[in-house]
């Protein structure tokens, strides 16, 4: 049982009580059970920012890692984090998903709290990231399933996804049966089972060797943009910030402030061929220096 499971009565009413975890996350158990439960709602309004931060506080040990930072991110946009080790980029995604308390400021969804908004994550660790009892298809099944949707439903919904990422493999086997880059994409498909306002995604490839990374995330690029989702992605790969974003957010070392909000003017798709594209090393070496000078400086 994870330990920020809340009360009995909201366990068989999700729809009234959202998907939230409330308490700091103390184990890969918490952690994937977390990424197990989460139930969502699809966006209304557009036109305000799917995400704004405002005036975070969070120190740890007396220690800030952010003190006063704000961000907005736009509906349908992907958002890619990119720092120093250590500087709080998990942080930052485990509070605006509700994983983790703030010590001050706001993080709202569409005006909403986390608590109201529907979000999906995906973990790093997709080993522990699924229940092992359960098949890969009910596994993607089962936030659905707690969002009480109609059987009919949850089977259209899940051929919507296979259809959307061209699975081939057998879903009705078992997650340790299948390879790492099959069981991550089949993690991305669970956290967009009940269509999320916003996608965080931390570091989900970084588990998976080069070629299933650069397929999967060419494929996931491909969904996102075709269904418009809102996604932050944490990486520590910044060849994959740019590849995956409409926009790379560099962040120094602690206390963490933006060392630079990059647009990637990049056409979409993006293919591994983009990644010899001068405009996508020229953009690459801007980062570079960023990150360099914002480490540097530290
Ligand atoms: N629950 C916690 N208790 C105490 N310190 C924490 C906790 N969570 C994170 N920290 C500290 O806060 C800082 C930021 O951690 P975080 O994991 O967010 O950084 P990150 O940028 O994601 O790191 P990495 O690039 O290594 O994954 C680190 O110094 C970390 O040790």
């Amino acid at each position: 049982m994870c330990p920020c499971w809340p009360t009995s009565s909201s366990r068989t009413s999700p729809r009234r009580t959202g998907r939230t975890c409330s308490a700091s996350w103390t184990s890969p158990c918490a952690r994937a059970w977390c990424a197990r439960t989460s139930i969502s709602r699809a966006s209304s309004v557009p036109s305000r920012p799917a995400l704004s931060v405002r005036g975070l506080q969070k120190a740890f040990g007396g220690q800030p890692v952010y003190s006063g930072f704000d961000l907005d991110v736009r509906q349908g946009e992907i958002l890619a984090i990119f720092g120093p080790n250590g500087c709080g980029k998990s942080t930052l995604i485990n509070m605006a998903a509700g994983l983790m308390p703030v010590d001050g400021g706001t993080i709202l969804f569409d005006g909403r709290t986390a608590r109201e908004a529907g979000i999906g994550y995906v973990f790093q660790n997709y080993r522990e990231a699924s229940f092992p009892w359960m098949t890969t298809a009910d596994n993607i099944r089962y936030p659905m399933r707690r969002k009480g949707m109609a059987r009919r439903d949850i089977e259209a919904r899940l051929d919507h996804l296979k259809a959307e990422f061209r699975v081939r493999f057998d879903l009705n086997r078992y997650p340790y049966e299948l390879s790492g880059g099959q069981q991550q994409l089949a993690s991305i498909m669970r956290a967009l089972a009940v269509q999320p306002e916003v996608l965080f995604l931390d570091e989900p490839f970084s588990a998976l060797d080069y070629e299933t990374t650069l397929s999967l995330r060419t494929l996931l690029q491909e969904v996102l943009k075709r269904l418009s989702i809102t996604t932050i992605l944490v990486s520590h790969d910044l060849e994959e910030s740019i590849a995956l974003a409409d926009r790379v957010l560099m962040l120094t070392r602690r206390p963490t402030t933006i060392a630079d909000d990059m647009p990637v003017p990049l056409p979409w798709p993006r293919t591994p061929d983009t990644l010899s594209d001068p405009a996508f090393v020229a953009l690459k070496k801007r980062a570079l220096d960023v990150f360099t000078a914002s480490v540097a400086v530290a």
